[in-house]
């Protein structure tokens, strides 16, 4: 385990190429996989979560290459043309490629096994495990539906109509995965809408794909049997990547950064809206399209953060952004309150718990709730001073590294290596920009 420790910085300053978004990169590379043809991606985020995704296509048969000059290149095997895996498929950390990949399994008439970290087998997947059943997919899990599960595709799947029980644009992803290869039209209901970027890659693959509102929430309509056509993509930087650096230079005073080509589609921006409900100045600039997926390049301005409440529905919308929120909310002035966490408990770590814990061992007043936090704002720079436990868990890492730029003392994380899951050179890129992030060896 190889810890690292944040000292108070200076302000920030310069440009910076945040890597490509992880929910992008996943959905490429397994539609490259589903598709006829050669898909090109560029931007492809070449975090660990990502690679594992790559190497489980490969597993499924599809070839995979990536050029020097970074390009990545799929040749897939189209709808019903994948191999039955000869070992077992380790997603590693990462929520996104196991469950999104159940779906595209169960469209194959093959079995596969499936595995994760310790943090990846304590995660529910029987979200992902009952939608699929009515479709016609067995799985064996582990009590509780935990990983390592096996996943048997049936002969011919059944298309389902299916009302998502909890907010989660993976279990929405996977059903729509697996109703390319099921005959007529598969419908996933929406309560809240999440993430759309599988409707939009489906539809840049040339799939039919429909989205309208109905009375108990958004309808998304896919026609099965697509045939899906290779095309490229160019992958945006990531907005949750990108909140690491643009809340330190709010929070650092005199900062003035910028972020080019970051994500910008609108069901990811709720942290973007909550920074500037608080009187953080973002502005966005040479707004443009990238495969289906609006970006604009980001300059943000140190300035006072005033406390604000966030309401439950904008969960969707920043839901991997909470950790990071709740940093700018312990400089900020007055008591931030954040509500309809509860998501937030099934992720890498109980994120809940473990901002509650943090904050508070960096001097921070909060209140933990069954589904909520309050954090008592110190109006300028909190005392930090502590050393966080990340438990596998990249974005508690990062938040509270960007908590020791912006506290009185150092902060230290006792593991930084899962922060190559979603930000493969997060310290250098940090230095970059004036922040100094410094490794303690080996504990
Ligand atoms: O679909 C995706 O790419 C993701 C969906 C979200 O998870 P849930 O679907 O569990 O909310 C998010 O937390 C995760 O980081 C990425
Ligand atoms: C929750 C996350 O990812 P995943 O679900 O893919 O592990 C995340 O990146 O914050």
């Amino acid at each position: 385990m190889a810890s690292l420790t944040a000292h108070p910085s200076e302000a920030l300053s310069g440009t910076l190429q945040v890597p490509g978004d992880k929910s992008i990169s996943h959905r490429a590379l397994m539609l490259g996989t589903l598709a006829v043809g050669r898909t090109s991606i560029s931007g492809l985020l070449e975090g660990e979560d990502v690679l594992n995704t790559a190497a489980a296509m490969r597993a499924l048969g599809a070839e995979i290459t990536r050029d020097v000059d970074g390009l990545w290149q799929v040749w897939g095997r189209g709808v019903g043309g994948l191999r039955e895996p000869d070992d077992v498929l380790d997603f590693g950390n990462s929520g996104t490629g196991a469950r999104l990949a159940m779906g595209l399994v169960a469209g194959q008439a093959i079995n596969a096994v499936f595995t994760g970290d310790a943090s990846l087998r304590r995660r529910p997947m029987a979200r992902i495990m009952r939608p699929l059943e009515q479709m016609g997919v067995r799985f064996v899990a582990r009590e509780g539906g935990r990983l390592p599960l096996t996943v048997s595709g049936p002969q011919a799947l059944m298309p389902v109509t299916y009302r998502l029980p909890v907010a989660s644009a993976q279990v929405k992803s996977a059903i729509l995965l697996a109703g390319i290869a099921a005959p007529g039209k598969t419908t996933v209901v929406e309560p809240e809408p999440t993430r759309d970027h599988s409707e939009r890659i489906l539809r840049h693959f040339g799939a039919a794909v429909e989205v309208g509102d109905g009375e108990d929430g958004r309808h998304v309509i896919l026609t099965g049997e697509a045939e899906l056509t290779a095309a490229p993509v160019n992958i945006p930087a990531d907005p949750s990547s990108a909140a690491f650096p643009l809340v330190a230079a709010l929070l650092l005073p005199g900062s003035e950064i910028t972020l080019p080509a970051v994500g910008m589609n609108p069901l990811r921006t709720g942290l973007f809206r909550t920074l500037r409900e608080m009187g953080a100045e973002l502005e966005e600039e040479n707004a443009r399209r990238e495969a289906g997926e609006p970006v604009a390049d980001l300059r943000v301005r140190a300035g006072r953060l005033q406390a604000v409440t966030v309401p439950a529905e904008r969960a969707p919308s920043m839901i991997d952004e909470y950790p990071i929120l709740a940093v700018a909310a312990a400089c900020a002035e007055g008591t931030t309150r954040l509500e309809g966490l509860a998501e937030l408990r099934v992720k890498e770590s109980d994120r809940l718990a473990a901002m509650a814990r943090g904050l508070q061992a960096c001097g921070v007043e909060v209140e933990e709730g069954r589904d909520s936090l309050a954090i008592h704002g110190c109006g300028g720079r909190p005392p930090g001073g502590a050393t966080i436990e990340a438990d596998l868990d990249h974005r508690i890492a990062m938040s509270f590294l960007v908590m020791g730029l912006c506290a009185e003392r150092a902060v230290s994380v006792d593991d930084a290596g899962p922060i190559n899951t979603s930000f493969p050179g997060f310290t250098e890129a940090m230095g970059g920009l004036g922040a100094g992030l410094r490794g303690d060896g080996t504990t």
